[in-house]
């Protein structure tokens, strides 16, 4: 299960200047905590307000904020509207009342009348209202949305707080909890805007008819309302709780979707079945406390409801019969001594909906600390981490030490410096003190125990883990088109990582500066065998047809802004031609007979592991980077296949480091390095770096 653990404010230093490094990635430094289910409080109220405006706030301020304020001004205007019509009914039943019971026939008729017209005409009021509400709490949910989404999947947030278990279920905060808080943030503003409204205008008349009766009610109303915030105090944690069992329980059961093969060669039906009863159970037994809270409190709002229904008319009837007032004020001191109780016990009748909201508004909030602690730069100095810079290398070859070009131009791709590696939260040291330079076509491979640390190597110098020290620096040449700053010197491209809001902005798009990763489990994209390959490059972009009779541009948040820095960089997108080049040199030619590029599966299903690998070479040949890092990425392959994408690849002129186990491996490199698993407790370094001469492996390998 997924623990939610205190976003304490991490620590960085750089160790270079700040002006042209930046350290990739920001640390949470969570604490372990015990399990959240126990020890989830109460949010005291200050927070529950600094959380609600934290979240809500922002779309109002936002590029869409004309459109929005156009749209809330027309919610209350229509808001306004129907307390009008509320009021006017009060006074029609009135009159009709005591057109009946004067046996006025004549003046009878007429009010009917009145009444039919008043519903025809007041009737579309108040369903406009809903309308125009709900409207714009799409908008600001589809706004919202993708604020959130940007920011979580901006810096590698989604990452980490996936691998460090920062919060529970961010999916079900992003799809339930932005719609949820939208619709009901709306719904309860208009519902106290109308609670105030309606009770400026119902306490007039039910003052004029008995000023004591409306004292009586407002003391109710009070005592009432005391009572029911003691009753329902631990509504809003087991709320809270309630909505993280849920989510628990749904993604035990996408997991299922997602590992089905695995989980039916395993067998493991029966193990599943078990785990996922438990997470129901979990969900259940809360619910079980939530509805024996709710009921507690239901016996009294129902109570209180009920115990003053007959009170005014109690009251005022005297009046009736000594002749001091008519019988229609009776109908209308009930309707609006009615109007008021609802008024003042908005929070004894909401109390269920306030709970569970202040639940979204909780688990909204915490989401949103976490997303503005990943994303910002604040954060003191003195935690050392490791520095990761991306230099511009164009024209950039390395000189010869007096300064002369060298003859045969080699140029460096990776250096790294002093770079000792450390698990995030842990903190035990994989790699110590590592030095090593990488030049253009000279081809690395790592080896090492599992679990020595190989691919932890790669997620550092990707950007994913910071924890130790030491300096990663990569000098590519940026996309053929790239229209950014270019120096003679080496010019870093991380200097502006800062942008006009203070953010942090991390080097996602490293595959656009001419560097790729292949990780270790091929990654299929959701879409069709075109969009395999143009991941993760480029996007296909869905285009709607010029007559589409959606309500195109409605929305125009919606549309995604390209990336300045990107559209600098990004080569054209390859042709169907060269899609389908790239499949027949990794020897998947065969699958476009089989599916064609545009057609749609479950691809990480349909492939083998194999042909995913494969394929993600296909990719790589497309994109052309200068440097491809490899995780065992030929490891479900055949020699023969693996002998051919190595090829395929040094043909293309990418240099490459791999991480590997196969003795196979070394044909296809210049250098291995060589990391050992780590002595506590000494503080000698754990690898070495080698020369491979591939041209006796070679020998070695024709005379077998
Ligand atoms: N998110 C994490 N938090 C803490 N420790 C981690 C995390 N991920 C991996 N580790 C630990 O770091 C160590 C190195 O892991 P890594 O994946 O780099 O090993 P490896 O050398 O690539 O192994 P293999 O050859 O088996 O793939 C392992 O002991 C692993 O348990």
């Amino acid at each position: 299960m997924a623990r939610r653990r205190r976003i304490s404010n991490s620590k960085i230093k750089c160790c270079s200047s700040t002006s042209t490094s930046t350290s990739a990635a920001v640390p949470f430094t969570p604490e372990p905590e015990p399990d959240p289910d126990k020890i989830r409080k109460v949010p005291q109220l200050n927070t529950l307000f600094r959380r609600f405006w934290k979240v809500a706030a922002p779309y109002w301020y936002s590029d869409d904020k004309a459109q929005a304020r156009l749209q809330l001004a027309s919610v209350f205007a229509l808001t306004l509207a129907t307390t009008g019509i509320s009021v006017g009914f009060n006074f029609l039943g009135r009159d009709f009342y005591n057109a009946l019971a004067n046996k006025d026939q004549e003046q009878f008729t007429k009010q009917l009348l009145y009444y039919l017209a008043a519903f025809a005409g007041g009737i579309p009021i108040f369903v406009l209202r809903d309308y125009a509400r709900e409207t714009l709490a799409l908008r600001w949910r589809s706004w919202m949305t993708k604020h959130y989404m940007e920011r979580y999947l901006n810096n590698q947030t989604f990452y980490k707080i996936q691998s460090q278990s920062i919060i529970d279920n961010p999916d079900q905060r992003i799809v339930d909890d932005l719609s949820s808080f939208s619709g009901t943030a709306l719904s309860f503003s208009l519902t106290f805007f109308n609670a105030a409204v309606d009770l400026i205008s119902f306490s007039n008349i039910l003052y004029g008819i008995y000023p004591p009766l409306f004292v009586v009610l407002l003391l109710y109303s009070i005592g009432g309302t005391v009572i029911s915030v003691f009753l329902g105090k631990g509504l809003v944690s087991l709320n809270f709780l309630q909505e993280k069992k849920e989510a628990d329980f749904r993604y035990g059961l996408v997991r299922v979707r997602e590992n089905a093969e695995s989980i039916a060669f395993y067998g493991g039906e029966d193990n599943e079945m078990q785990l996922l009863l438990q997470r129901f159970r979990s969900a259940f037994d809360n619910l079980t406390q939530l509805l024996i809270s709710s009921r507690n409190l239901e016996f009294f709002t129902n109570g209180y409801r009920y115990l003053i229904q007959i009170l005014p008319a109690a009251v005022v009837a005297p009046m009736y019969f000594s002749g001091k007032i008519e019988f229609g004020v009776i109908n209308q001191s009930v309707s609006a001594f009615n109007h008021i109780l609802g008024d003042f016990s908005l929070i004894v009748y909401q109390f269920q909906a306030i709970s569970a909201f202040s639940a979204v508004i909780d688990r909204l909030g915490e989401f949103d600390d976490v997303l503005d602690s990943s994303n910002s730069k604040g954060l003191s100095d003195s935690l050392e981490t490791i520095c990761l810079t991306f230099n511009n290398a164009i024209n950039s070859p390395v000189l010869e030490s007096n300064g002369s070009m060298p003859a045969e131009e080699s140029r460096k791709l990776l250096d790294v410096e002093n770079l000792t590696l450390q698990t995030p939260t842990s903190k035990a040291t994989l790699v110590r003190d590592l030095s090593l330079v990488i030049d253009e076509k000279e081809h690395l491979l790592v080896t090492g125990p599992s679990g020595s640390g190989k691919t932890s190597l790669l997620r550092a110098m990707a950007g994913l883990w910071s924890t130790g020290r030491g300096k990663i620096t990569f000098y590519v040449t940026v996309g053929e088109n790239f229209e950014g700053p270019t120096s003679s010197d080496f010019t870093s491209l991380e200097v502006n990582l800062q942008n006009t809001n203070g953010e942090f902005k991390k080097p996602t798009k490293r595959n656009s500066r001419g560097i790729f990763f292949l990780p270790q489990r091929p990654y299929m994209v959701l879409g069709t065998l075109r969009q395999q390959l143009l991941y993760p490059t480029w996007a296909e972009e869905m285009i709607p047809p010029p007559d589409s009779t959606k309500p195109a541009g409605s929305l125009p948040f919606l549309m995604r802004g390209e990336d300045s820095e990107n559209v600098s960089v990004k080569s054209s997108k390859p042709s169907t031609d060269e899609m389908t080049q790239a499949l027949e040199n990794v020897r998947l030619g065969y699958i476009l007979s089989r599916f064609g590029l545009d057609s749609t599966s479950e691809w990480s299903s349909v492939l083998s592991l194999g042909e995913q690998q494969r394929l993600a070479f296909a990719r790589l040949l497309l994109s052309k980077p200068k440097l491809v890092l490899l995780d065992e990425s030929t490891s479900a392959l055949d020699e023969a296949n693996e002998a051919h994408l190595y090829q395929q690849i040094e043909a293309a002129g990418i240099t490459y480091i791999s991480i590997g186990h196969r003795r196979t491996l070394y044909d296809f490199h210049n250098r291995v390095l060589r990391i050992s698993t780590i002595d506590p407790n000494s503080s000698e370094r754990n690898w070495q770096i080698e020369s491979i001469n591939r041209e006796s492996l070679y020998n070695i390998s024709k005379k077998m």
